[in-house]
């Protein structure tokens, strides 16, 4: 398994670049089954695992993909299945948003009950309810879920008892191809939702709304493919604002949308953090000593529960005590333990933590227990003290693209344990090697295991081990 190695202490600096939005491209990829003809081309699709699990499912669906250079062509005019395979959709709890857009073409979907990171329960009730009050009828299987409809979809009026971001995506996809109109109550308003209803009325359909609380779409006959840019990704810009914080750094974080980053950006300045709007994107610079402030975390525009656990660990380094709350998701604290074993000060209590700050950091054994967990962790390894090892990578890769390459070219020391560059492994396995023969051979090292450490360090023998070539 993969790792992510990291030696802190390195200051950031340099221009890194956004990638295209990980939470705007899987909506708008489920909506290209929309289109009855016509080729989607959708530009800045980042390199991520999640991408190439939508890719795996539109392909089971009968869409035709090819991907290169950040932009996949996509036709889907002949689908040949309603069912979403359970080898993709355990792997990526977005998968269900193909629901919404098959029952609006097919009338028909089934799909497995979906996977995805361990940070709640996650119910679907929301999605449902916008089906059935479309005239769906959801049959609950053994492990999946089917909605069918005679007929077309009836334009429903559909209040939303959470705000949620996929529920909203998935009702405005199902509802664009529907009799009539539907109206969404107390929709998610994330910047995501708006860059789908831009795809989607760029595709024919008629979504207006987007962004507020109330959306309304008026059903058409038919939706064409497009072409379309994604948004670029709030949290990833969000992640290396936080990273560039934390090392005292000076990053110009390129292709970042200051609107979509508000609530983070104010946090930050509140906390001492420079944040300043530049032509094509926003510059940080971090040098005295930070402030602590309280987070919660609230659907947009409050503080993204996506950059909860990036925030905690520059608020661990900060001066003073922070309460966090987390009111999105019930389970969204995983990475506390983890950032103990750095020499963290935090206790939580439900869904409060309170972290007190001010710690210098060491490095450690890690694992990311889900994506921004992960991302988290890199953050607080930049500037702990040596080295850390970051495990469960694959969480990492579902959502950030090349985090190693990037936060290298802004100067870090960091790498995954796989692109450890071929002189440096074989140097360590000769040193290894050297160190191996000398511990079973060397007389002065075999009776020092069993003398007193002061002096052992006094009687070994200075060891110089060189490879043979240098
Ligand atoms: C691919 C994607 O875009 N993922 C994002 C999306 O996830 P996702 O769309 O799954 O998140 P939701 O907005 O749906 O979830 C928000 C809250 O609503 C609850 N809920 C949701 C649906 C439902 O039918 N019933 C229900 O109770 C959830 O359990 C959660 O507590 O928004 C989350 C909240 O900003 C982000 O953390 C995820 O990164
Ligand atoms: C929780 C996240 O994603 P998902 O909804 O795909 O699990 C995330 O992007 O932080």
């Amino acid at each position: 398994m993969s790792k992510i190695i990291v030696r802190g202490g390195k200051r950031l600096s340099g221009t890194v670049r956004v990638s295209g939005a990980k939470n705007a491209v899987l909506p708008i990829l489920a909506a290209t089954l929309l289109a009855k003809d016509g080729e989607s081309v959708i530009h800045d699709v980042p390199n991520l695992d999640d991408v190439m699990t939508i890719q795996q499912v539109l392909t089971a669906l009968g869409g035709k993909l090819t991907y290169a250079n950040e932009t996949m062509r996509i036709s889907a005019e002949h689908l040949v299945s309603f069912e979403a395979p359970y080898e993709w959709v355990r792997k990526m709890r977005a998968s269900f948003l193909v629901m919404g857009p098959l029952l609006a073409r097919l009338g028909c979907a089934r799909i497995s009950l979906p996977g995805g990171c361990a940070i709640g329960t996650r119910p679907i009730d929301q999605h449902l309810k916008g089906f059935e009050a479309m005239g769906a009828e959801i049959v609950l299987g053994q492990g999946f879920i089917e909605a069918r409809t005679d007929g077309k979809l009836k334009g429903a009026k559909i209040y939303l008892d959470v705000a949620s971001v996929g529920a909203t995506e998935n009702i405005m996809m199902a509802a664009a191809l529907a009799d009539g109109t539907t109206t969404i109550e107390n929709a998610a308003k994330e910047p995501e939702i708006v860059d789908l209803a831009n795809y989607l009325n760029a595709m024919g359909a008629i979504v207006r709304g987007a962004g507020t609380g109330i959306i309304r779409i008026e059903g058409v006959e038919s939706l064409s493919g497009v072409a379309h840019t994604v948004i670029p990704d709030r949290v990833e810009a969000g992640t290396y604002m936080i990273a560039a914080a934390m090392t005292g750094g000076d990053v110009h974080i390129e292709g970042a949308i200051s609107d979509h980053l508000a609530p983070v950006i104010s946090k930050l300045q509140e906390m001492g953090v420079g944040v300043t709007e530049t032509d094509g994107g926003i510059r940080v610079t971090a040098s005295k000593k930070l402030k602590s402030v309280d987070v919660k975390t609230l659907p947009y525009p409050g503080f993204p529960t996506d950059m909860q656990s990036q925030m905690m660990a520059l608020l661990m380094v900060s001066e003073g005590t922070s309460i966090v709350t987390e009111t999105v998701f019930e389970n969204r604290f995983m990475h506390v333990e983890e950032f103990q074993k750095m020499n963290a000060h935090i206790k939580v209590d439900g869904r409060t933590a309170i972290v007190s700050g001010g710690t210098q950091l060491t490095g450690a054994k890690v694992t990311a227990t889900d994506l921004r967990a992960g991302a988290a962790l890199v953050c607080a390894a930049l500037c702990a003290d040596g080295e850390s090892e970051i495990a469960g990578i694959h969480h990492v890769d579902r959502g950030y693209v090349n985090i190693t390459g990037k936060l290298a070219a802004l100067g870090a020391d960091i790498f995954r344990d796989e692109e450890m560059p071929a002189e440096s492994k074989a140097y360590a396995k000769v040193l290894e090697g050297v160190a191996a023969a000398l511990e079973e051979t060397e007389p002065a090292i075999v009776a020092a295991r069993t003398q007193e450490p002061a002096k052992r360090e006094k009687e070994l023998p200075r060891i110089k081990a060189q490879p043979t070539w240098a």
